[in-house]
């Protein structure tokens, strides 16, 4: 059966007591009257329109009268007006530092998008009171702060160093690192490791790096499950921390390199993310694109509505290989410097931070840069100069999100570290828009379906008649999400306001670039759908009358310009 596509471009004259108080619209020969249809592009000879998710049968309306979003970023829309307010998302590692409900008020206040529980640390109790705290939050407080689960993976690590929250290692100390199980304190200068194959693969003369080089040792000796090091180059002891080892001057990549992506406990804990219904799973040490289509299809099998996202982790040499496959195969990606940095040299990190953020938005998938942005705020109030340039860097590449890990987990200014990654974020995207310096990117299609086509092509011409006509927002009525991430990933110069009926698909919109998502109850008739969400909007003084607008809707697959009447 032949589906039928046809699309409208409808041009709406403002209403006659209309004073548009924007740039004045297109002469009006070019205008059409309201309700008459343009043909546009027609897909097949048949008659209508109508690509429809839902068989054509309109949305129950649950609750009609009302429109939900974030109780900051209605704050903000007021403040500032919609053309200033943030397009990069804003990630929080939750720690001890920020896991009380008040402190992860705070975050959120301060532009938390979304709340990352990274399942390396702390048990499965900690992260669900976690979990019901940002519940809480959103259903008392009207905000939509997404849930992202971070799996541990199975690489080499550290054990918890007996409940210190770190430890220094001096130059020239005597370390032991060990795989076995410590039952009560740990013993001094000694290192729980949880790779029971640890001391057959080191030998005499390796370099072992922590978290990527923070600390470095040299194996001098092994002595059945312990292996003797000596510190070469000083620093703190986290706890978990990463481990790699060298010989040579490169990774050594053995018998862990045959672990495999997901361990026992990573399905456990991804059980566990499921049955608490989090928004995102992100995948730690990702090798290839099947280890994520098996998650994608055990989430399937699992969750009823199967609207967890995976994020592909890319922080090893087996996923810059295989990059472009996995990125298509998740439904986004995160730049994990941390470990990258350890497995790749320091320098090449950069270039392939830009690899896969221009990558992601060609394939249409969010991505995030995470790791060390604002590093010395773990312990100071005020950034580095350097870090600054680097999170500016991150915003000028314009990826999706960017991340907090040490600095709002156990740091001692959160807060802080939150407010310079948004008044960076601001700053760079406003001098960005004004200079008008971006380079155009080539975005190839994506869709495998003609309807997604048609789709690409309405978001692609929305958001350049957008930056032409300088519009004061774009418009997309979304029921899946995948529209608004198609207007996203074009990075328009104006905002996004995203209406969706689903509060999940809300929370997973909060991921993305440019998106303000709303959850609102709408149908199939588009002109009904504008008309209650001007007046929604206008209520709640989001938006005022001559301010200018496109839509663009996966129901009606259309483009409308109009004035807010
Ligand atoms: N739930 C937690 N409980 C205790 N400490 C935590 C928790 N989450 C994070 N931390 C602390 O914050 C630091 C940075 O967090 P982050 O999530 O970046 O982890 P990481 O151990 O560096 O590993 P990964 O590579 O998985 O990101 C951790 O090293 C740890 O000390
Ligand atoms: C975030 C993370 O896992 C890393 O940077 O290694
Ligand atoms: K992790
Ligand atoms: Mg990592």
């Amino acid at each position: 059966m032949s589906v039928s596509h046809s699309l409208n471009l409808r041009l709406f004259a403002p209403p006659p007591t209309a004073i548009p108080t924007h740039a004045p619209l297109p002469p009006t020969n070019l205008l059409f009257p309201r309700h008459r249809r343009l043909p546009y592009l027609r897909a097949s000879s048949s008659p209508e329109i109508l690509v429809s998710d839902n068989n054509g049968v309109p949305a129950p309306l649950s609750d009609p009268s009302s429109i939900e979003v974030d109780a900051v970023t209605e704050a903000e829309l007021k403040e500032n007006g919609f053309r200033s307010t943030r397009r990069t998302k804003l990630v929080c590692t939750v720690g001890p530092a920020t896991c009380g409900f008040e402190q992860l008020e705070a975050l959120a206040v301060g532009g938390m998008n979304v709340a990352r529980i990274n399942m390396c640390h702390g048990t499965r109790e900690w992260h669900k009171e976690v979990i019901d705290r940002v519940r809480r939050l959103n259903h008392e407080k009207g905000f939509a702060v997404a849930i992202m689960m971070d799996t541990e993976g199975s690489e080499i690590h550290m054990g918890d160093l007996g409940g210190a929250s770190s430890v220094k290692a001096d130059d020239g100390e005597i370390w032991t690192f060990s795989v076995r199980a410590f039952d009560s304190t740990l013993p001094q200068h000694t290192i729980n490791v949880n790779y029971e194959g640890f001391a057959e693969d080191v030998q005499v003369g390796d370099e072992l790096l922590v978290d990527g080089g923070m600390v470095r040792f040299e194996v001098i000796q092994k002595i059945g499950p312990d292996v003797e090091c000596r510190c070469t180059d000083p620093g703190l002891l986290l706890p978990r921390a990463n481990l790699t080892f060298w010989r040579n001057g490169s990774l050594v990549r053995e018998r862990n390199a045959m672990l495999p992506t997901i361990s026992s406990k990573d399905w456990l804990d991804i059980d566990f993310g499921i049955a608490e219904g989090v928004d995102f799973i992100a995948i730690s040490f990702v090798k290839s694109a099947e280890v994520i289509t098996h998650l994608k299809s055990y989430i399937a099998a699992r969750s009823r509505d199967s609207d967890i996202s995976v994020i592909a982790k890319i922080e090893s040499i087996d996923s810059l290989k295989n990059l472009e496959e996995i990125i298509q195969a998740a439904d986004g990606a995160m730049v994990a410097r941390g470990d990258l940095g350890a497995q790749i040299p320091l320098e090449q990190v950069p270039s392939a931070q830009q690899r896969i953020v221009q990558l992601c938005r060609q394939l249409n998938k969010p991505v995030i840069v995470a790791s060390q942005l604002l590093e010395s705020m773990i312990e100071y109030p005020t950034p580095t100069r350097a870090e600054v340039a680097d999170v500016s860097e991150a915003v000028r590449q314009r990826a999706d999100a960017l991340m907090l890990s040490g600095e709002s987990a156990m740091g001692q200014y959160p807060d802080k570290a939150l407010t310079v990654l948004r008044s960076v974020s601001l700053r760079i995207e406003k001098w960005w828009r004004d200079e008008k310096r971006y380079e155009a990117m080539l975005l190839p299609s994506v869709g495998s379906y003609f309807s997604e086509k048609i789709s690409e092509e309405i978001c692609n011409s929305a958001a350049k008649m957008a930056n032409n006509l300088e519009v004061d927002a774009l418009f997309v009525y979304t029921k899946t999400g995948y529209m608004a991430s198609l207007l996203s990933r074009c990075r328009p110069d104006c905002p996004i306001f995203a209406f969706t009926t689903t509060p999940s698909v809300r929370r997973r919109l909060n991921l993305q670039w440019g998106l303000i998502p709303f959850r609102l109850s709408f149908s199939d008739d588009m002109e009904s759908n504008l008309n209650r969400t001007f007046a929604l909007l206008k209520a709640r003084n989001l938006i005022k009358s001559g301010d200018l607008v496109i839509a663009v809707s996966d129901m009606l697959q259309s483009i409308q310009v109009m004035n807010v009447p």
